[in-house]
């Protein structure tokens, strides 16, 4: 099973309705993906959204990594010496993390189809059923509480309610949505790096003196503040779960040396694909420290390969944020994991069980 040839396609798929969040606002998913085809006629699929104010990767910088840095190092290697090539495409140049999960991801669905097994299962094993969350965009407070009811009727049992616009009124929206669903579902507040240090550390203590319960605050503080987020990780009783400030296992040593946050958000946009994505789950567990799988906003060939990810390492991902799928209007991708609002099956298929993505656009050639 020697690599032939890797081919790159746009996939954009509408969202039932916009995505905003205090970096950004968008309407559809728009995925480079890569078919990896091998000499004896597979497929490995992956995928990657150009998430470009959290990672920096924009569609064109996935597309010439992959075309000039990653793809001429993997072409004629064998998919058995899976371990050499990922090091081929985390070595191939510096960052680019959202070219090497798609890639990666490709690899691992096609080291799962030479072993004809789901990946979850040469990963370790699980329960095929994982349970996600799902996003409440940042806007109007009616609009957000009628948004987090929706949700709750669809079946969620944990919403990730987007802040970080307007301190005031974030306190207004969070608790208007707790009165709203209280009881009925975990709240988790994402303020995607919009506030200080001592904005998080006042609304958090007002929330909680208000008697709002919530399961964790994800990224209160800029990326780059790791001492502003250990000051809030300090005064809040809340967990304080660090997305944007680590993308890697070395970053993720130094958040826990300095006793920075509680929980980890792992998404293999920020890793560079499964290889680092385990390696933080296995520091993790070894620190008695939990993690979510989350993704940004990206279609369902990539989040299948983090749901099979989260399904193996469920004793320290405890949390899933893999609504990608169930926020786009429909799904193109043909595979074998089933996306039922809350509910995440994988497949039996070996790999990650996608066979097609059609109505792929071309990308740009050189
Ligand atoms: C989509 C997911 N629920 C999510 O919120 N992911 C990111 C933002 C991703 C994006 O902007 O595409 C997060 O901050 O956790
Ligand atoms: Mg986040």
């Amino acid at each position: 099973m020697k690599i032939s040839t890797i081919e790159l396609g746009m996939l954009r798929v509408p969202l039932k309705t916009p995505f905003k969040t205090a970096l950004r606002s968008v309407d559809h998913v728009e995925d480079i993906i890569v078919r990896v085809r091998t000499d004896d006629g597979a497929s490995g699929w992956g995928g990657a959204p150009a998430t470009a104010v959290i990672t920096g990767d924009t569609h064109g910088s996935i597309i010439d990594a992959i075309r000039h840095y990653i793809a001429p190092k993997l072409i004629g290697r064998d998919i058995a010496d899976h371990n050499r090539n990922i090091a081929l495409v985390q070595s191939a140049l510096e960052r680019n993390t959202s070219a090497k999960a798609a890639v990666e991801i490709a690899l691992y669905d096609l080291f799962g189809q030479l072993h004809g097994a789901p990946t979850y299962q040469l990963l370790g094993g699980g329960d095929p059923v994982v349970s996600t969350d799902i996003t409440i965009s940042v806007d109007y407070i009616d609009k957000m509480v009628a948004d987090s009811i929706n949700a709750v009727e669809r079946g969620f049992s944990a919403l990730k309610i987007k802040v970080g616009k307007d301190i005031g009124v974030d306190i207004e929206r969070v608790r208007a949505i707790h009165a709203a669903v209280e009881g009925r579902a975990l709240l988790r507040l994402d303020a995607n790096q919009g506030w200080t240090a001592k904005q998080a550390v006042f609304a958090l203590q007002a929330l909680e003196d208000a008697g709002v319960h919530l399961e964790l605050v994800e990224q209160p503080v800029k990326a780059r503040d790791l001492s502003g987020l250990k000051f809030v990780t300090e005064r809040v009783h809340t967990p304080v779960m660090a997305d944007e400030s680590v993308f890697g296992p070395s970053e993720v040593i130094e958040l826990i040396r300095m006793r920075a946050a509680d929980i980890i958000n792992i998404k293999l946009m920020k890793t560079g694909g499964l290889s680092g994505a385990i390696q933080i789950a296995d520091i993790a567990a070894v620190h008695g420290m939990e993690c979510m799988m989350g993704c940004m906003l990206e279609s369902s060939v990539s989040v299948a390969a983090a749901a099979h990810l989260a399904a193996a390492k469920s004793q320290v991902i405890t949390k899933i944020d893999l609504d990608g799928p169930s926020l786009c209007a429909n799904d193109p991708v043909i595979g074998d994991t089933v996306f039922n609002e809350a509910e995440i099956t994988l497949g039996t298929r070996s790999g990650f069980g996608v066979t097609d993505v059609p109505g792929l656009l071309p990308v740009r050639s050189d």
